[in-house]
């Protein structure tokens, strides 16, 4: 059986401090599950615990189905890529690629295969006789990622793969990770990043970590359109989240009634919308106020509206004749685009 991961109930403390706490996740075999969340929320202690780099206090790591607490790192038959590429920097590419199939004696000509083969599929084939030091980081990268591919993993582990890399590169190696997944399905793939886009864009699921515990876990679309509390709300993409009342009469944003969709989980909300799905001018839901702040962003604008003390922030296609500071105008928003939130979660 091609590799899953499940964590049950996996703790690890440093020093006694907790730093995961009891963990349940499961990632199916070929899936791509991205680990997202702020620094220091535990995501690389998860990931290390089922490389094997960090034993759990508590909890039991499961790799295809099998118990693997107990074995050592390189038992675990797990490809790894960290942020920091850790290449062998007096080592050409093509042996850099071949360290890992050489510790497990693999025959000679079949390790030729398969580091060709590696170098191929990411891209890297005409650098074999380099060094690190004569590539550039991107490149630097690739080769780390054709490293972790070419000992035919099913679980491939990628901490911050594209940290290090400039936005423009980032962009394009992060549709290459895409592309290579797409051509290796059966390969399970835990990738951890604090960046959204990342997680949005690559993530099957994404499970969003805060402070150690695991806050919620879906596909990018649920925890983008439906997010479960505050904390995954904001932590996914702008959000205005604005305290409602819920009672007998509907929904109530300060004096005005609000229609939404959807269920409220009790009588003091939040409600969620999208800056980008806040309309200007009339439309259900309507809202006026006055602009306090207006930022051309090239295709778009941001209108931060003072609406009876709430700030909410419209993302709009690029007006002709935008208002001013101080202008008053009128939002508007669907009930299908707002969703309730249990108020004050984030603090629990
Ligand atoms: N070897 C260690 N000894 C002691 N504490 C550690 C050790 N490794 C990590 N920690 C602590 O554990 C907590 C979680 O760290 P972890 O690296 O898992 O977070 P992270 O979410 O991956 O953050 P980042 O995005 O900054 O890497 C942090 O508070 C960190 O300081």
């Amino acid at each position: 059986m091609s590799g899953g991961i499940r964590f049950d109930s996996v703790t690890v403390a440093y020093d006694g401090n907790v730093v995961l706490d009891s963990l349940d996740l499961t990632v199916e075999p070929g899936e791509v599950m991205a680990l997202l969340g702020p620094s220091g929320s535990g995501k690389t202690t998860a990931l290390r615990a089922v490389a094997g780099f960090v034993r759990p206090a508590s909890g039991r790591v499961f790799l295809g189905g099998r118990d693997v607490t107990d074995l050592p790192p390189y038992r675990r038959g797990i490809g790894m890529v960290v942020q920091q590429y850790a290449l062998f920097p007096h080592m050409r590419v093509e042996e850099n690629v071949a360290f890992g199939l050489k510790a497990q004696k693999v025959a000679r000509g079949e390790i030729r295969e398969r580091v060709a083969l590696a170098l191929e599929m990411t891209g890297m084939a005409a650098y074999a006789r380099r060094r690190p030091r004569e590539l550039s980081g991107g490149q630097q990268q690739r080769v780390a990622i054709a490293r972790a591919l070419a000992i035919r993993p099913d679980v491939l582990l990628l901490d911050e793969p594209l940290s290090a890399l400039d936005a423009r590169l980032r962009s394009d190696m992060l549709a290459e990770l895409a592309r290579l997944h797409r051509e290796l399905p059966d390969v399970t793939i835990l990738y951890v990043t604090h960046d959204q886009v990342e997680a949005l864009t690559l993530g099957d699921r994404i499970a969003v970590m805060d402070r150690a515990r695991l806050r919620a876990c879906g596909t990018p679309r649920e925890l983008y359109r439906a997010p479960a509390d505050e904390f995954t709300a904001s932590f996914l993409g702008g959000a205005n989240l604005l305290p409602v009342t819920v009672g007998e009469e509907g929904v109530f944003l300060g004096g005005r009634r609000i229609k939404v969709s959807g269920e409220a989980p009790g009588a003091a909300a939040t409600l969620c919308v999208r800056p980008h799905l806040v309309g200007l001018g009339d439309g259900p839901n309507q809202l006026a106020g006055t602009v306090s702040e207006i930022q051309w962003r090239g295709s778009t604008h941001r209108l931060c509206v003072d609406v009876d003390g709430n700030r909410v922030m419209a993302d709009v296609r690029e007006l002709k004749d935008p208002p001013a500071h101080g202008d008053s105008v009128t939002l508007h928003f669907a009930p299908e685009d707002a969703v309730l939130l249990a108020a004050g979660v984030t603090d629990d």
